[in-house]
């Protein structure tokens, strides 16, 4: 398997060799490779006996099979090999982990991560856990996996508890960021009942904890408190048109009934609050068939199956590459910002236009690698969900204002290192 190095220029054309900032009395600062390679190793892997396989000799003189993909003058080393005769996969253990900032007790913070082990949260762990933090994941693993935060496991500065936040949790913490929900909508739909106690209870519970152990809260809420929007691009002031009975109701109430009762403990209990309204967020981990639009159309176009858009493809969404998201929150966490923030990419695409987007970004790296297509993948119509917002983009004023956040990952920046991401997944036999 052949990969191009990766290579990521910002909106402004500069190179990105690291995310997150000094801010706030809080240094998030990351070089991206070691950031990558945290997702990209493992999935940047050969099947044993292939030339990219190394054979290592281990102390007691017997020989193992490694998994290992050059990228640049990085290793990245496969946790993971795939045996194809028996269609079984097995799994080694990392002998030292990627190392971590060395802080001082004084500035190493106890933080709970509720759902962890989800996309947006694993993204966060591995951030929070490079910058030498203490951090605790919880997570019922209903759509977040073990193998997201795994390379974790085992560190002093880390644990991970199997729990639904339906019921309460005690710990003493200093910081929580409370991102535990569903977010796709037919994950969200599934079980309609279970997100919204999910939402109030889990947030409920989680907001009594902060108040017990006087811990800064943050609440991941989303862009679908707006609804489906009769203002446009939507600021934080603009109250939302949301179907309270329709089938997004679930999470688009279950979400604002949280931030209601988020503001509720500010200002009974002098919870000390932080409110995110995410929007459309994409990136390796995502879960590749959680139905959400990226992920469909990459793996569509990477397997030649046709690209599916629902309705006429006029509907838009602006979309966020997840490492923008990350600073945003991290930003946001340590900054005196109480009010809702906006977090999301104000580069707005109809879903047919994001369809052609994708479909030339999955070519130009297959063709890069020198993968051969058979057929240019068809852009097919289906059925509209019921009730999708017709029109979608941040105003990201607040965030810029308050933060001093900005996007900085272009769209194709951020889809061409995914596309590389589910193409190495696909290589190791796991998508
Ligand atoms: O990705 C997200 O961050 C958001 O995803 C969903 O919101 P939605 O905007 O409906 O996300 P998608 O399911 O990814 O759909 C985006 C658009 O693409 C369309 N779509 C989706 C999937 C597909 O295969 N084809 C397609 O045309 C949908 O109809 C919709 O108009 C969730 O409801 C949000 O909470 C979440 O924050």
């Amino acid at each position: 398997m052949t990969a191009a190095p990766i290579r990521s220029v910002d909106k402004s054309g500069v190179e990105i060799t690291s995310v997150g900032f000094n801010r706030f009395g809080f240094d998030s600062q990351v070089p991206i490779d070691v950031l990558r390679s945290l997702y990209l190793r493992p999935h940047y892997a050969a099947r044993i006996g292939d030339s990219t396989s190394e054979t290592l000799l281990k102390e007691d003189g017997q020989v193992e099979d490694h998994a290992v993909f050059n990228q640049g003058n990085t290793a990245y080393q496969s946790k993971s090999i795939f045996y194809p005769e028996t269609n079984s996969i097995s799994y080694t253990t990392l002998s030292r982990f990627t190392p971590v900032k060395l802080l001082p007790p004084s500035q190493r913070k106890r933080i709970l991560v509720t759902g962890g082990a989800g996309f947006v949260g694993s993204h966060l762990v591995d951030r929070l856990m490079l910058l030498g933090h203490e951090v605790t994941v919880l997570d019922n693993f209903f759509t977040g996996s073990k193998t997201t935060v795994s390379h974790w496991i085992g560190h002093p500065n880390f644990e991970m508890v199997r729990h639904d936040v339906v019921e309460p949790f005690m710990i003493e913490c200093d910081q929580i960021y409370h991102l535990a929900c569903p977010a796709s909508p037919p994950h969200y739909q599934f079980n309609a009942v279970k997100t919204i106690k999910t939402s109030f209870m889990g947030t409920l519970n989680m907001l009594g904890l902060a108040k017990r152990t006087k811990a800064r809260f943050l609440i991941s809420s989303t862009s679908e408190v707006y609804g489906d929007p009769e203002v446009h691009p939507q600021h934080e002031e603009y109250w939302g048109h949301v179907n309270p009975i329709g089938p997004r109701a679930c999470y688009d109430e279950g979400k604002r009934v949280a931030e209601t009762l988020t503001y509720g403990f500010q200002r009974q209990d002098g919870v000390d609050v932080r409110v995110a309204r995410i929007f459309n967020t994409y990136g390796p981990r995502m879960n590749p068939y959680d139905g959400r639009v990226v992920s469909n159309f990459i793996v569509q176009a990477l397997k030649g199956e046709d690209m599916t858009v629902y309705g006429d493809g006029k509907q838009t969404r602006s979309f966020q590459y997840i490492h923008d998201l990350i600073d945003g929150l991290i930003a946001l966490m340590n900054s005196d910002e109480t009010r809702p923030v906006n977090i999301g990419n104000g580069d707005e695409f109809t879903i047919g236009e994001f369809a052609e987007l994708v479909r030339e970004i999955v070519e130009k790296v297959q063709d890069e690698d020198g993968d051969k297509r058979i057929r240019r993948v068809n852009i097919i119509h289906k059925a509209i969900p019921t009730d999708d917002p017709q029109m979608r983009r941040p105003d990201t004023t607040r965030a810029k204002e308050s933060l001093q956040w900005q996007p900085r990952w272009t769209v194709r920046m951020g889809l061409e290192e995914m596309v590389r991401y589910y193409k190495a997944k696909m290589a190791e036999g796991n998508l």
